[in-house]
């Protein structure tokens, strides 16, 4: 690290002789514009468990309510940013730090970002949570075992998958690792799966309660 008048250039990574700019405008001041506060919803769970349903969901919700924000699926990104990526650990690996650094930027211009991925390893989503500041990262688990998700199989993976037809799928001969201690936990309740209104309505409550909903 070399600092020249005011200016600290430094090396990230590959990157040598990089300087950091800061904007006249700070999050503080997003917030107060947009009346919320920033923040990633990770959403992690078996393909099938319905992340996807939860994001959409939940922001519909939130968009009901006048709030500003955005669903990074995984599904999606690997139509573009993350296409080059396969399904071996280290690209999922990647897959989700790509994903962990732009939600980490839609956070900080005070949007409240879902990022919907499998994401089956701990170390990889403890590595997006190390990304932003602690209260800003909300794990949320799709607690559905992996039975129902392969019955539900709307995309006919698991069957792929079961007839050796897709190698080192998650849950079948891939794994998946749950959290150990996340915000949000989506389960049964009184025995029966949730809707997908009262599963954002969970998330939604959440948020509430813990400030995000206000400047
Ligand atoms: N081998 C294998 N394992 C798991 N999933 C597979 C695989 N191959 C393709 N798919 C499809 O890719 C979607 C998951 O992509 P993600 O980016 O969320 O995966 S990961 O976080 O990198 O593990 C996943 O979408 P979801 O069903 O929405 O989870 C599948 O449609
Ligand atoms: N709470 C729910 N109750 C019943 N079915 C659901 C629920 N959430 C999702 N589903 C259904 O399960 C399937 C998988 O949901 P999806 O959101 O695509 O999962 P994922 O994104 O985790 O692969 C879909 O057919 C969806 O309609």
């Amino acid at each position: 690290m070399q600092v020249m008048e005011n200016l600290v250039r430094t090396t990230v990574g590959m990157s040598t002789n990089i300087v950091w700019h800061e904007c006249s405008i700070g999050k503080l001041e997003r917030q107060n514009l947009l009346m919320q506060k920033g923040c990633v919803i990770w959403i992690t769970g078996f393909s099938g468990s319905g992340k996807s349903t939860l994001a959409s969901m939940l922001n519909r919700q939130l968009h009901c309510r006048g709030h500003v924000s955005y669903v990074l699926d995984g599904d999606n990104l690997r139509h573009g940013l993350n296409k080059d990526l396969s399904f071996k650990a280290e690209d999922r690996a990647e897959n989700i730090c790509r994903v962990g650094e732009v939600a980490k930027l839609f956070a900080d211009a005070g949007v409240i970002c879902t990022a919907s991925l499998i994401s089956p390893y701990r170390r990889d989503r403890d590595a997006c949570r190390a990304l932003v500041p602690d209260s800003m990262f909300i794990e949320v688990f799709m607690d559905v075992p992996l039975k129902v998700c392969e019955e539900r199989d709307p995309k006919g993976l698991y069957k792929l998958a079961r007839a050796g037809k897709i190698k080192g799928f998650t849950g079948i001969d891939d794994p998946y690792e749950p959290p150990m201690d996340c915000e949000i936990v989506i389960q049964l309740k009184d025995g029966k799966y949730q809707t997908p209104k009262a599963m954002a309505e969970q998330v939604v409550t959440y948020l509430e309660e813990n400030g995000y909903l206000k400047a």
